[in-house]
């Protein structure tokens, strides 16, 4: 099954669009839950990886009812080295027997022949000794398409090939996105030109609902955009970032969606992951699950 026609039967099984963001610093993880986990017999790094896997793992557990997927983000498993992956790859390993769809946001890219080897990592298999290794089980990437065609190209052919999905940096939440996505090219923004690539790209990968398995990222604050990238990507999903902490409203949602108030998967993060600093302060899952459960009625009240 294609990812796109995968993500629409997890939303309808679920009523929900809502991505957990897991994006967790060890140093935001609440004391009470470090100490119950720290033993002083084992080292650093061995208390960092349970602590990081037994929080996150915790974290998924109690918000699975509300969400349709999870997105890893790279950087806050990167900062701890090679550690912070083994608890990556343990993570999405139990995120993928929960049968939601798993997201590696690690927005990759590079000239054709080093994108094969982030596609192979994370979206395919690498071959070794003449054997092929699948690695990470990751449903779908994020990328940055500023190489241009060549380096998305080894992505796509891992969407057709394993059935992934991708989501390309078309119009980012971050307040410098306009630095260079709205610069004006051939009487367009360049986030447009960016857009249409991405219909391109994704034109040979659709499920059987019509959606491409080609997507845009698209940042919650930027409305404007979003409308315009909505008549250039009918059938793609958006994901879309930013609501909450970043200043991007759950309202504006209503621009982002397509005819069908369909084709948006919504991420949520920090407002997530660190819930229990505005709900319950001695419990963290009551409150990821309660953030979780209030974010995503919130969501489905505006664009159902
Ligand atoms: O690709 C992304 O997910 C992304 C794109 C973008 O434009 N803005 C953006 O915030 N993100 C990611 O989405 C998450 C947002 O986190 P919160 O602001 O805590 O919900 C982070 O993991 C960001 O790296």
């Amino acid at each position: 099954m294609n990812f796109s026609d995968r993500l629409i039967e997890i939303i309808k099984k679920k009523s929900s669009v809502l991505i957990a963001g897991i994006d967790t610093s060890i140093e935001n993880i609440p004391d009470y839950f470090i100490k119950r986990f720290y033993d002083k017999e084992k080292s650093e790094i061995d208390n960092l990886k349970t602590i990081l896997f037994e929080y996150n793992r915790r974290i998924i557990d109690a918000v699975e009812e509300n969400v349709v997927g999870v997105k890893f983000q790279a950087a806050f498993f990167e900062q701890y080295s090679y550690h912070g992956f083994e608890v990556l790859h343990k993570l999405c390993e139990y995120v993928k027997n929960k049968k939601l769809v798993v997201i590696f946001d690690g927005k990759r890219n590079d000239i054709s022949s080093s994108a094969k080897g982030y596609s192979n990592a994370y979206l395919g298999e690498t071959l070794i000794f003449g054997r092929k290794m699948r690695f990470f089980e990751f449903d779908a990437i994020t990328t940055n398409p500023y190489l241009g065609q060549d380096g998305i190209k080894p992505f796509v052919e891992d969407c057709e090939r394993f059935k992934k999905g991708l989501f390309v940096l078309v119009k980012t939440s971050n307040p410098s996105s306009a630095e260079f996505q709205d610069l004006i090219v051939e009487d367009k923004y360049l986030f447009e030109l960016v857009a249409e690539k991405v219909y391109e790209w994704g034109k040979n990968c659709r499920g059987k609902e019509g959606y491409s398995d080609v997507g845009a990222v698209v940042g919650a604050t930027q409305k404007e955009a979003a409308k315009r990238i909505r008549e250039i990507l009918p059938n793609s999903f958006l994901l879309v970032p930013g609501i909450g902490v970043q200043g991007g409203k759950v309202e504006d949602l209503k621009y982002f969606v397509d005819s069908n108030n369909m084709g948006i998967i919504v991420n949520s993060s920090r407002d997530i992951i660190y819930a229990y600093k505005n709900y319950l302060h001695s419990d963290f899952e009551k409150s990821s699950y309660l953030a979780s459960k209030s974010i995503k009625e919130s969501i489905n009240a505006v664009i159902s």
